[in-house]
């Protein structure tokens, strides 16, 4: 899928934004480790005189070039591919060389510190990627979806990313925010007319144009909500006691009898944290039995501490049992310390055993599941139950890979559109509705962006993007 480089419309009375800088920088853009190839990005001014001190010559621009890499002596470092693409036709707009060698994190160091003594210096996290952004090549929601992409969980929801990357989103962002712009222009063509004298058939047309951005607004915000659910997906606390079958629900319900359940690295406790997939929904799952007994050490009480706060935020528990069981007093304890008012489905597993049947009955957010892990039945309730509590629903194509931020601004937007339709009779206050609208839309795109927002964007990439 290509890039579609958008360009921003400045706001008006906003301040330019900062100039991608004069800074020449280089960073490993392969991950650390071994590999069959191993790339070195320099953006920046000082692009042709680094490939003329690595390359001895400029290679021919966009063609992929056979060429020694080399030390200040003249030694070999690596012989690989050079690319070298001119601004503005770059990933950043700058002057770009990349140095496509073996690998290997040797041959990388090296090459990343001849770019450094040629006059480069290492980038930030995110700093490419900023500077494709400051240059106009992609816009802010773009920006953001490159590392929705990079960090996605499923293949649906790389999808979304891949949608948004190629500017689907931001398109519709950048339509509504010129439907605003018309109907702005056509209300303060109104303000200085007496309501009694403005044409009904003008008054209309004003309301029809409104509607029909709602409308637009509507669908948008949902296609962004499902979008999130995909990134996000839903974190389940399980309460049940050993044996119950939790290993064996859980397997049954990714669809698939191996171990799928993996691990999230970097937690103390890992053992108690697994993330499946339903229908690339990701659902976190935190078991909640390493909780019960008192910490040994300081590192097994941290890692309690932390399984702890995840199952207090958690968007739903799972509770199981064995069907025909009595209720646990160790159970009721755990469920005692999650937040009231959590959707919970209490699963009593083993029907088998017991030839039950499968069966499920709701109360509000709440549901009984009885299904037996062993044979499947019932565990097509519980997965659905599940889907539904993430906020999931089916959908065609055309979600779109939105986080926290936008949704905020979506939500900030349709609250303005609300209040707008109940001023249509002042004038005034309808521009004003509008005018906050467009600017709430505009800080997706970043057309109203502030400095301290790109900080908080680009330094959560990966070094080298
Ligand atoms: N080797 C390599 N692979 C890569 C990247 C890269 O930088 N290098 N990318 C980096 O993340 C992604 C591809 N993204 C890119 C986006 C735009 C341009 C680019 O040159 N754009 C110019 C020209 C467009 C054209 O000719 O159609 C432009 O937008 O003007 C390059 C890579 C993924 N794969
Ligand atoms: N008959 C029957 N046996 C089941 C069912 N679900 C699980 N089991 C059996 O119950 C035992 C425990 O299952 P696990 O899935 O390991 O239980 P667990 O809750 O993960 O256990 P811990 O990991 O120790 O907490 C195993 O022998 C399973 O084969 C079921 O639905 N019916
Ligand atoms: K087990």
């Amino acid at each position: 899928m290509a890039y579609q480089p958008h360009p921003r419309a400045r706001v008006e009375g906003q301040s330019a934004p900062l100039s991608a800088g004069a800074d020449t920088i280089a960073a490993v853009a392969t991950p650390a480790g071994r590999g069959g190839i191993g790339v070195v990005r320099v953006s920046g001014a000082r692009v042709r005189e680094i490939a003329g001190g690595v390359l001895g010559a400029l290679p021919e621009p966009r063609h992929a070039t056979l060429a020694d890499f080399r030390t200040a002596q003249g030694a070999p470092i690596d012989s690989g591919i050079a690319l070298f693409f001119p601004a503005p036709r770059s990933y950043t707009g700058e002057d770009v060389l990349e140095l496509q060698g073996h690998g290997g994190p040797v041959v990388m160091r090296e090459l990343l510190r001849r770019c450094v003594a040629l006059g480069a210096r290492v980038a930030e996290p995110g700093e490419f990627t900023r500077r494709a952004f400051l240059n106009d090549r992609i816009d802010l929601a773009q920006a953001e979806s490159v590392a929705d992409l990079i960090d996605a969980s499923s293949t649906e929801a790389a999808a979304s990313a891949a949608r948004s990357l190629a500017g689907e989103f931001s398109q519709r962002i950048t339509s509504l925010v010129a439907a605003l712009t018309e109907l702005r222009m056509h209300v303060e063509a109104c303000i200085d007319f007496p309501e009694e004298e403005i044409d009904p058939a003008d008054r209309k047309a004003l309301d029809e144009k409104l509607s029909a951005i709602r409308v637009a607004h509507a669908v948008l915000l949902d296609a962004a909500r499902q979008g999130a659910v995909l990134r996000e997906g839903l974190t389940v606390a399980l309460v049940g006691r050993p044996n119950v079958g939790k290993s064996s629900l859980l397997n049954r319900l990714a669809g698939e009898d191996v171990a799928i359940v993996t691990p999230i690295a970097g937690t103390t406790r890992d053992y108690v944290r697994a993330t499946i997939e339903l229908e690339g929904v990701p659902i976190h799952l935190i078991d909640t039995a390493g909780l019960r007994d008192a910490a040994a050490d300081e590192v097994e009480r941290i890692g309690i501490e932390r399984t702890w706060a995840a199952a207090a935020s958690a968007g739903a528990v799972l509770y199981i049992t064995e069907e025909g069981e009595q209720p646990r007093v160790e159970d009721a304890s755990l469920l005692a310390r999650l937040p009231a008012g959590i959707p919970k489905a209490h699963v009593f597993n083993k029907i088998d055993l017991s030839r039950s049947t499968a069966s499920t009955s709701a109360a509000g957010k709440d549901a009984e599941i009885h299904l037996s892990a062993k044979t499947g039945d019932g565990v097509a309730a519980l997965r659905s139950w599940l889907l539904e509590t993430a906020g999931w629903r089916p959908h065609g194509e055309g979600l779109f890979m939105a986080r926290e931020r936008h949704l905020v601004a979506l939500r900030v937007a349709g609250e303005r559109l609300a209040s707008a339709e109940r001023n249509t009779q002042a004038f005034e206050l309808f521009a004003e509705d509008l005018k906050i609208t467009q600017d709430a839309l505009g800080q997706i795109t970043g057309a109203v962006s502030a400095d301290d927002l790109l900080g908080e964007i680009f330094s959560r990439f990966c070094i080298g993007k």
